[in-house]
């Protein structure tokens, strides 16, 4: 299990490094194997950062994230990350920038048998990326022996999967992979991240886009400035939204048949209307705390003000 445990980030900004900024704030939730969790907020909310501190580009300030038990930040030695990254990889909205443009688009792929399976033959590496290539839904004849550009977006991206499918991990952090991609593509690749679930892959599903991480997720992580405030079962959540922000996010989905001035009256109307007492409503001058409520069994929300807007 991928475990974040009251993880914080901050940033040294400014002149010199002399400020700081929290990008993420006290975060606790997990990803279980075979689990596809989305992590969604605006731009800015953090998102990234929280893919990053898993994949160790960033480093955690405060808290904890473990793999199977593992502190992520305690790994010493070339022997311990390499055996992290075998369980643990990254996949990045911008496919072309993790190709480097004078190579063949597989040299992706050479690196992975350098590192991690020099002693394979030839013959028996063939067939592994072969059948990496085949659950990705690529030609080998198509893909192999070619430059980035070209490749589609959509085919570098999953060779990406690809590559990491070559390491059998058992953790994936996908960051708007599906961003960039046309739609038709789009569609082939959501379906390919439900069937590394299925071979129990967890996912860190990181996304801006609500219904993406409706149509995909078992779980549901709301991130705004930096702070969870809402989480869990994405059922749950999305039927019956808690957070004056998750329910804001939500109505901003456009609404073809709505204008945007009804959709916010409907949303004061409720809001209006809304008036019993919740246990994760704060007192005047109440602090928000560090933990969330459980609203009911598998559903969680940030406590608030009522009735502040956000
Ligand atoms: N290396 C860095 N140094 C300083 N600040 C950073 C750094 N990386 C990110 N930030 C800041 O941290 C905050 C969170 O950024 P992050 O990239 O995690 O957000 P995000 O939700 O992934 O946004 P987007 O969807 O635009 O990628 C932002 O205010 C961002 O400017």
């Amino acid at each position: 299990m991928l475990k974040f445990d009251r993880v914080s980030k901050v940033y040294k900004v400014g002149a010199f490094g002399g400020g700081e900024l929290t990008a993420v704030r006290d975060a606790s939730f997990e990803v279980r194997p075979g689990e596809v969790v989305s992590l969604i907020g605006e731009s800015g909310s953090g998102k990234s950062t929280l893919g990053k501190m898993v994949l160790r580009i960033a480093s955690v300030t405060r808290g904890a994230i473990t793999c199977d038990d593992i502190n992520v930040s305690g790994l010493r030695g070339h022997q311990q990350r390499k055996a992290y990254y075998r369980k643990v990889q990254g996949v990045f909205q911008d496919p072309f920038s993790s190709y480097n443009p004078v190579f063949k688009a597989d040299r992706v792929f050479a690196m992975i048998r350098s590192e991690y399976y020099s002693g394979v033959s030839d013959a028996e590496w063939r067939k592994k990326v072969d059948s990496a290539l085949e659950v990705v839904r690529l030609d080998p004849g198509q893909v192999l022996n070619k430059y980035p550009h070209q490749l589609s977006g959509g085919q570098l991206q999953r060779m990406l999967l690809a590559r990491a499918l070559l390491l059998d991990i058992d953790y994936l952090v996908a960051d708007e992979v599906i961003s960039m991609l046309d739609a038709s593509t789009r569609i082939d690749v959501l379906n390919l991240l439900a069937d590394l679930k299925a071979r129990g892959m967890g996912i860190l599903f990181i996304t801006h886009d609500l219904a993406l991480g409706n149509y995909i997720s078992d779980q549901t992580v709301i991130l705004y400035k930096g702070s969870i405030v809402e989480r869990g079962v994405t059922e749950k959540v999305f039927a019956d939204p808690r957070h004056p922000y998750t329910k804001k996010l939500f109505a901003s989905v456009p609404q073809f048949h709505k204008k945007w001035d009804e959709v916010e009256a409907e949303l004061r109307e409720r809001e209006a209307a809304d008036t019993a007492s919740q246990p994760y409503h704060l007192g005047e001058g109440e602090e928000v705390p560090g933990e969330l409520v459980e609203v009911v069994e598998g559903h969680f929300v940030q406590p608030f003000h009522p009735r502040v807007a956000v």
